[in-house]
């Protein structure tokens, strides 16, 4: 183990197996680590970022141990800001584990990373005009009003194998008949990437 790291406390709102609910790699059995913070702040948030507490380094790596998948899904909150990500990173890495990130795509994933899902926010369109990751395995738009110009946008910064819409749940009521009606006029586009339906399938199934 770096002997930095026991010196490191990391935020966690929680660490939990489960399935992927979304997009490519739905049905995936996977380890969540949940980091708490975000540079974001988005109105229909479903994660409580804030609500986290300080765990030590050994303590992540004892909690993820005791689970079986070999797979970990990196998540938040934004993972990306998290100072010293890296360095539990490479502990994972070094054990095995198949790393995935979900990030709103602002800042650089870290080369450790071996699956990239994108989530930008059409509220912060500003911020990808000046900066934003160049490439995920798959990006994912939450259709919260008319995302179509967005989603145009997206796909000329961020170039992805895959491109999803999702429906926006508000009040527990997803927009889904909106939703598949933009997904018709994305595709309807003549050479533009195909975009398909993501649905929170975990909540669907009321999984974690
Ligand atoms: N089952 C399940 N799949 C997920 N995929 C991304 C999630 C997230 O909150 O980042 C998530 C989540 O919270 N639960
Ligand atoms: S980027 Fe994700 S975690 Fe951050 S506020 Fe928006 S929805 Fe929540
Ligand atoms: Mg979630």
């Amino acid at each position: 183990m770096n002997p930095l790291a026991s010196t490191i406390n990391y935020p966690i709102v929680e660490i939990f197996e489960s399935l992927q609910g979304e997009g490519a790699n739905t049905g995936m059995p996977a380890i969540f680590i949940r980091f708490g913070k975000c540079n974001l702040a988005c109105p229909w948030c479903d994660t409580p970022y804030n609500e986290f507490k300080p765990f030590t380094f050994a303590r992540i790596l004892q909690k993820v141990r005791a689970f079986s998948a070999k797979n970990i899904i990196i998540t938040g909150g934004e993972p990306t800001i998290q100072p010293r990500l890296s360095l539990l990173l490479d502990q994972l890495k070094q054990d095995g584990y198949f790393l995935a990130i979900e990030t709103n795509g602002l800042k650089t994933v870290p080369a450790q990373i071996d699956y990239i899902a994108a989530s930008p926010k059409r509220l912060y369109r500003e911020k990808y005009q000046s900066r934003c990751i160049p490439f995920a395995h798959e990006v994912r738009i939450v259709a919260d009003e008319d995302v179509l110009e967005f989603c145009a946008f997206i796909e000329g910064k961020i170039k992805a194998n895959r491109y999803y819409l999702s429906p926006c749940e508000i009040e527990g009521k997803m927009n889904l008949h909106e939703t598949i009606t933009l997904l018709g006029k994305l595709n309807q586009r003549v050479n533009r990437p195909k975009w398909q339906l993501s649905l929170q399938t975990h909540k669907l199934i009321g999984i974690e």
